[in-house]
């Protein structure tokens, strides 16, 4: 007898799948063959990798460039292996034709080339993922194997064969494989985020597999996958493009360093190792971005106009003085004269180059005029080589050079926007365009440290300077005839080695050119402030300036880009209400939406109230459904004001008890407005109660901003009242973090929608 649909069951519960003993047994031995050809692919890497390492040290440059290219190879190949340990197989689809593809991880094939274990990403296993009874698309039955370590514990057969099924259809649930979605979904944090391979839901799949084109954003409220659909996609395009996309590299921007530590493991457990990671503030190479300033001056900074500002500070230090300024050469009389600059300048702004490039022009231009000037009072006429020498002698005065800096004066972004914030003279000569008061605030000390909103920033300012690049471009021309004949040898190379199905010849002609350098192209990538990838991811982008959008786009031409967040949860000034209002500027209205609905994280009566209060409080919230339903998640608590921080903590650590005894491990969060984290933290210390500093400990103190995009088994948020009077989308992020349970502790009254 065939299963039933949507039946989970495990070693307690066996209904639903028949004769579950010999199911089990079956689905063992299949998945022992997996593992078992998991362990000789390892093996015979770990083999490959000891045998270049060994012949490493003797033969030509040449030979040794090209082992140790190989050897990173390896080492890339041999972590890949390891990383997909978890789960390898969690999958198996019955077709019409009676044959068997079981789905894991990665894609495996035996000696003879025979399929064992199909890539979730290959176009074979779509419809693990999207077949319905409704549109079966050749499936019979599809089914989830639940493993624990390398053993079967649980299946879960789905039918879709309607022929096949008994019972009534409407027990099929819109949620596909839900039981194994919702043993996952019950799971206790860990405190980072984990794969969702196995459970991946149609309207997620759909996303994951778009196309590569253009720019896809994805909207979903709190908790309906974005960031693990965001993942799940950058894994799916090196797959599905990888020659493509492996030289030039796909760029994750996030929120915060905190989110990218908490996601850092998905990509690897998905068999991928090659994806930038950044936030906006680390964006460019060699800044550290760590001042803090007040959300009204990031908003001001991250406005459109602001590269207006920019680009005009850079021509203000293009400059024409106004009298003629005499100087002495060697006893002669040169004068720098207005005239003679201005034309200068026009000329070298004629070549549009930047700042720091067309600078050369305007100086070999200026001295070529003022050694014409001295050569005038020489009275006689001087020899070409002679003249070099005069011209060299004017460069190295240093009153020359001055004048000349003067006029058009050498910069790096940072001098640029330190002296322009802390000149208010220039800022006003740069930025006519802000107001007056917007102009004082933007005013600060040039030592002050930069901050994140002045990242974008110093990326136009540095896109606008521009690096003195004669002899970089002089290198270039020569390397390129090298790479050319350094292409041509990396696919003899491969041709000779069969290596060609594991890296193309362009990406080991790179690593031959690096000197077999152990930097693969995403790191390479990282520390170059010019890359352009192939395809750059953004989470949580309704937080985006303008200014940030421009920085962005930069680093990807093709405007190949997945956006994913949601509106509803922007907190910074800078960011979005609606993404037509963002990204029809910056992408000039072309862009697809996708919509999630679903949300997997929060349980119903939280998501309810979350959302209405959302709503109250005039956010553009979407409609979403909860997959889970978990019974006394919402308390509600009011006690007296000086009560509040010790009532806290009292049912944090309350809570932290619950959860482990309750699931062996789990992550508790008080989270409060800014301001009243100190109050809490001294609560904390009365009580002898410790937070963690990390994303494993079990219990954390958190501002509600500084949540976003993360999760906790339990959260117990402080006076909701004061962190919505900072902003109404911080309330939403954090109300929407606890899978389990939501502890609300006000004195205040609270905002409203929170009473149904
Ligand atoms: N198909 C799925 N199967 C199992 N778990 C899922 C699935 N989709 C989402 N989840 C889980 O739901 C939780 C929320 O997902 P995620 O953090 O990606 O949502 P989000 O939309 O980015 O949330 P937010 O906007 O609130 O930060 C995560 O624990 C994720 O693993």
């Amino acid at each position: 007898m065939p299963g039933r649909p949507g039946r989970f069951t495990d070693g307690r519960e066996r209904r639903g799948v028949a004769g579950i003993d010999s199911e089990l047994a079956a689905e063992q031995a299949a998945v022992d063959v997996a593992y078992g050809r998991l362990d000789e692919l390892r093996a015979s890497t770990r083999a490959r990798l000891a045998e270049v390492r060994r012949s490493r040290s003797g033969g030509t440059p040449q030979n040794r460039s090209e082992r140790d290219a190989f050897a990173t190879l390896y080492e890339d190949r041999a972590a890949r292996l390891e990383q997909v340990e978890e789960r390898l197989v969690f999958g198996r689809l019955d077709l019409d034709d009676d044959g068997r593809r079981y789905i894991g991880r990665i894609g495996l094939t035996d000696d003879g080339q025979t399929p064992l274990l199909t890539d979730w990403r290959a176009p074979a296993a779509q419809a693990f993922y999207r077949a319905t009874a409704a549109h079966p698309d050749g499936v019979r039955r599809r089914r989830h194997i639940v493993l624990r370590g390398r053993a079967v514990t649980g299946l879960e057969d789905e039918v879709l064969d309607l022929d096949l099924l008994e019972g009534d259809p409407d027990e099929l649930s819109g949620l596909s494989g839900e039981g194994a979605l919702l043993a996952g979904l019950r799971a206790g944090r860990t405190g980072r985020m984990g794969d969702i391979v196995a459970t991946i839901q149609a309207e997620q799949d759909a996303i994951i597999r778009s196309g590569l084109e253009g720019a896809l954003v994805v909207q979903g409220g709190p908790g309906t996958g974005k960031t693990a659909v965001a993942l799940h996609r950058a894994a799916y395009l090196l797959y599905a493009h990888r020659r493509l996309l492996e030289r030039s590299g796909v760029l994750l921007v996030g929120p915060s360093s905190t989110f990218l530590r908490y996601i850092d493991q998905v990509l690897p457990s998905l068999g991928e190792t090659g994806v930038v990671t950044t936030t906006v503030a680390d964006l460019v190479p060699g800044v550290v971005a760590d001042g803090t300033e007040p959300d009204a001056v990031a908003e001001i900074k991250g406005r459109g106009v602001m590269a207006a500002v920019i680009g005009r500070a850079v021509r203000d230090r293009q400059r024409i003085p106004a009298e003629p300024v005499e100087l002495r050469v060697d006893g002669r009389r040169i004068v720098i004269r207005p005239d003679d600059v201005a034309q200068a300048i026009a000329r070298a702004r004629r070549l549009h180059r930047p700042h720091n490039q067309a600078r050369v022009t305007f100086v070999r231009d200026m001295l070529s005029r003022l050694a014409g000037q001295y050569v005038a009072q020489l009275g006689f006429d001087v020899p070409s080589d002679e003249r070099s020498e005069i011209v060299e002698e004017l460069r190295t005065t240093r009153e020359v050079r001055i004048a000349l800096n003067l006029a058009w004066m050498p910069l790096t972004p940072q001098g640029l926007l330190r002296d322009l914030y802390a000149k208010p003279y220039r800022l006003a000569s740069a930025a006519p365009q802000l107001s007056e008061r917007d102009r004082a605030l933007l005013v600060r000390a040039p030592d002050a440290p930069f901050t994140p909103a002045d990242v974008p920033l110093l990326d136009e300012a540095a896109e606008l300077l521009g690096e003195d690049d004669q002899a970089a471009r002089a290198q270039e021309r020569v390397a390129a005839k090298a790479r050319e004949r350094e292409v041509a040898y990396a696919r003899q190379v491969l041709a000779s080695t069969g290596g060609d199905a594991l890296v193309s010849a362009e990406l080991l002609a790179d690593r031959f050119a690096a000197g077999g350098s152990s930097l693969t192209a995403a790191e390479r990538a990282a520390a170059d402030r010019t890359w352009t990838y192939g395809h750059v991811v953004v989470d949580e982008a309704q937080e985006l300036s303008a200014m940030a959008w421009r920085a962005l786009l930069r680093r990807v031409p093709t405007r190949s880009l997945t956006i994913v967040g949601d509106v509803a949860q922007t907190s910074t000034r800078a960011g979005a209400r609606s993404w037509a209002g963002m990204l029809d500027p910056v992408l000039r209205g072309s862009w697809r939406l996708a919509e999630l609905t679903v949300n997997y994280r929060t349980p119903r009566a939280v998501a309810d109230v979350a959302g209405r209060v959302a709503a109250a409080a005039g956010l553009p919230t979407s409609p979403l459904v909860s997959a889970r339903e978990v019974p006394d998640a919402l308390v509600v608590e009011r006690v007296e004001a000086q009560r509040v921080a010790a009532r806290a903590i009292e049912v944090a650590r309350e809570a932290v008890v619950r959860v482990r005894d309750e699931e062996g491990a789990g992550r508790v969060a008080v989270v409060a407005d800014d301001d009243a984290l100190e109050a809490l933290r001294q609560a904390a210390a009365d009580a002898d109660v410790t937070f963690g500093r990390g994303l494993d400990d079990p219990l954390v103190l958190l501002g509600a901003r500084a949540t976003k995009g993360l999760e906790f088994d339990v959260v117990v948020l402080v006076e909701p009242a004061q962190v919505l009077a900072r902003a109404a989308g911080d309330l939403y992020v954090a109300a929407t973090r606890p899978t389990r349970a939501l502890h609300v502790v006000h004195a205040r009254d609270l905002p409203p929608g929170f009473e149904a």
